[in-house]
């Protein structure tokens, strides 16, 4: 076996889970899987059969079919928080387009109305890991669905910008909290074979909160006065929901036993695993933990632990950068643009448009279902990397449509005057690109069913980008029929490979890049390093949010609109082949087993999946060049297949059926 491991490693989980394994063979009768090899200091290849049959019983066992319909309880109810993530992130675009006419909001307003949230969540996202440590998921949960509700009153009752700024920024705190934490309760509250899948859950959550606030959006954007607040504090309901379940719910059984509230986890255990006999899984989480504190006791804050202890800081690099390649992919961009994206190919009418922008959302909530249905089919690590080599294919194929459309531009034909805004640059650009890239202009034409003709550039009305500032396409002169505005956007015949692409971008990033890095950041870290790494990871991800989204504008008008695509296109390219070398599979292992996944040198982790079907185990040998030096008991893993040792690092790879 050639494989390298360079750093200190502990075999601490997986010796209680063979310590498990055996323990439950030998129960129920069955030959004893754990059986030491007696020449146990030279390489040994003893047939294995049987041993395979047998681990995959006590697999089975230690995943039982029937899961109590309380986990899904559990799990609905803290996927609210992603919900009101979706919700709060989504609604803010429709509640814009009323805010800024009825409180004539300038563009710095806007902006800082839509980022202050996101820099919010961002910040709390990092501070969400210490109060996740002292006070435990459950009020982590609790004080953000509270926060939530506060900022829902606060929003719909605003009387002026700077209270909605405050609403906007309180709404953020809550944000953060929660999509921290939510993850992390249901990962350590699901049974192994579920956990993927149900932590996912909450993902879709997300794509379905982004759904209906679109359609909330649609439906209040009828309501010209006061539409907004609708808009804004209906996310009360569902957070006050959430505060009043999480009354009732436990706290996660994991953070009971860190604390040494054991017998409060033992009950938990019991009520979320129905009438299971919870022992074991009561006793591996107990040894790991302990074993956990005994090995990490003192040595300063968490966060430098992390760093200095390789195989977490492997696991920290690999779920930051996830949350980053997710981001860097421009989700959040694809998904505001859509709507400019419809209106290219022909749909000319705004509040259209605005229904067409909820039916993408909900081909995002389509595809993260079936993200859903696949992750513990595919697993973790095959499903992103499918999903982020064929984001990174759609966002070639949208810039490929962008060029063609800036290749073949509409000319402007006419350059008509206004003698009250003479200076105006708008009427000097020769053809619609630089026109539609200037965020002053925009492009008015006719059209005769085939192409545009009778075109000019024309500076755009300050309050509102639906109207010019004067001549045809100005409200005041009532535009004629056939007569067309495009703000953002050239009239193109070559939209539907623009839209192609925006379909074939949902359907690959939905299932994958969209779940994924929340889902495996909720597994990789080992327990006294959990809520650091996910406060960390999902604080990532709010930073690389908001910048994609401030940078988005200025990006597309250095590069334009196909340059900005193909950046994205190379960054998810990039993503994979991150992915690719470092992220390992995850799939139903126990939370305590994860951690062995990062043995080895970064970027060669994601090698493990191949093994899968093997189990390559690593065994730090204390650095003494000899097996013999081994205790007793970590031999026993079982029928070997293999065992190497590495003479300059002293590690030990012993690999089994
Ligand atoms: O996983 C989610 C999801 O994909 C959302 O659609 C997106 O808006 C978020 O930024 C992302 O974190």
């Amino acid at each position: 076996m050639s494989r390298k491991a360079s750093d200190d490693y502990s075999l601490r989980s997986m010796s209680n889970l063979m310590g498990e394994r055996r323990k439950k063979v030998t129960e129920d009768g069955e030959r004893s899987l754990i059986k030491a090899p007696s020449n146990a200091s030279i390489s040994s290849h003893a047939p294995a059969a049987d041993a395979g049959d047998a681990e995959r019983a006590a697999r089975q066992q230690f995943q039982p079919d029937v899961t109590p319909a309380f986990v899904y309880v559990l799990a609905a109810f803290s996927a609210l928080g992603g919900f009101l993530f979706g919700y709060d992130t989504g609604v803010v675009s429709g509640a814009m387009l009323l805010l800024k006419k009825e409180m004539n909001l300038s563009a710095l307003w806007q902006e800082l109305l839509v980022s202050s949230t996101v820099g919010a969540a961002a910040l709390s996202a990092l501070a969400g890991g210490s109060l996740n440590g002292m006070f435990g998921r459950r009020v982590c949960i609790l004080l953000a669905s509270f926060i939530f509700s506060a900022g829902g009153v606060v929003l719909s009752a605003a009387p002026n910008k700077e209270v909605l700024l405050v609403g906007r920024v309180i709404v953020g705190l809550g944000l953060g909290i929660a999509s921290m934490t939510v993850p992390v309760y249901i990962a350590e509250s699901s049974p192994p074979h579920l956990r993927g899948q149900l932590v996912t859950v909450n993902t879709l959550f997300i794509t379905g909160g982004q759904f209906i606030a679109s359609v909330i959006d649609g439906a209040f954007s009828y309501l010209q006065r006061d539409g907004w607040r609708y808009m804004l504090g209906l996310s009360v309901v569902p957070a006050v929901l959430q505060f009043l379940g999480f009354l009732f719910l436990p706290e996660s059984p994991r953070w009971l036993i860190q604390k040494g509230l054991t017998q409060k986890a033992r009950r938990v255990l019991s009520q979320i695993r129905g009438n299971q006999n919870i022992e074991e899984e009561y006793e591996s989480i107990r040894t790991s933990i302990e074993e956990e504190q005994r090995d990490c006791a003192g040595g300063g804050p968490v966060f430098c632990r992390m760093l200095t202890h390789p195989p977490t800081r492997r696991a920290l690099t690999v779920g930051c950068g996830l949350q980053m390649f997710q981001q860097l992919s421009g989700i959040n961009t694809v998904m505001y643009y859509s709507a400019t994206i419809l209106q290219m190919s022909g749909v000319r009418d705004d509040r259209l448009a605005i229904w067409l922008a909820a039916l993408t959302a909900f081909t995002n909530f389509l595809f993260t279902l079936v993200g859903v249905w696949l992750v513990e089919r595919l697993g973790r690590r095959r499903l992103t990397l499918t999903s982020i080599l064929g984001t990174g294919s759609s966002l070639m194929l949208l810039a490929i449509g962008f060029l063609l459309s800036a290749q073949h531009t509409p000319p402007v034909t006419l350059h008509p005057s206004d003698p009250a805004t003479p200076n105006s640059t708008c009427t000097l650009y020769g053809s619609c690109e630089p026109c539609m890239l200037d965020p002053t202009c925009g492009f008015c034409y006719r059209d005769n069913g085939t192409s545009p003709f009778a075109s000019s550039c024309e500076p755009v009305n300050q309050a509102s980008t639906g109207e010019a500032a004067w001549g045809r396409c100005s409200n005041s002169t009532q535009m004629r029929e056939g007569t067309y505005w495009a703000y953002n956007y050239c009239p193109t015949s070559y939209s539907w490979i623009v839209l192609l692409g925006l379909i074939l971008y949902l359907a690959f990033f939905a299932p994958g890049m969209g779940p994924m890095p929340w889902t495996v950041n909720s597994e990789i870290y080992p327990l006294w390093a959990r809520s650091t790494g996910n406060a960390c990871s999902a604080g990532v991800n709010w930073t690389f949010n908001v910048l994609v989204s401030l940078t988005f504008l200025h990006v597309a008008q250095y590069l334009t609109y196909y340059g900005a695509f193909f950046l994205y296109s190379s960054l998810a390219l990039l993503g994979s082949v991150f992915i690719y070398g470092c992220l390992p599979e995850t799939k139903g292992r126990q939370l305590e087993e994860i951690e062995l996944l990062f043995a080895r040198r970064l970027c060669t982790c994601g090698g493990l999946a191949s093994d899968e079907a093997r189990h390559i185990e690593y065994i730090r040998s204390f650095h003494c060049g000899s097996f013999t030096h081994i205790p007793e008991h970590r031999m026993e893993l079982g029928q070997l297949h293999n065992r190497v040792l590495e003479p300059d690092s002293g590690i030990a790879y012993i690999s089994f059926r």
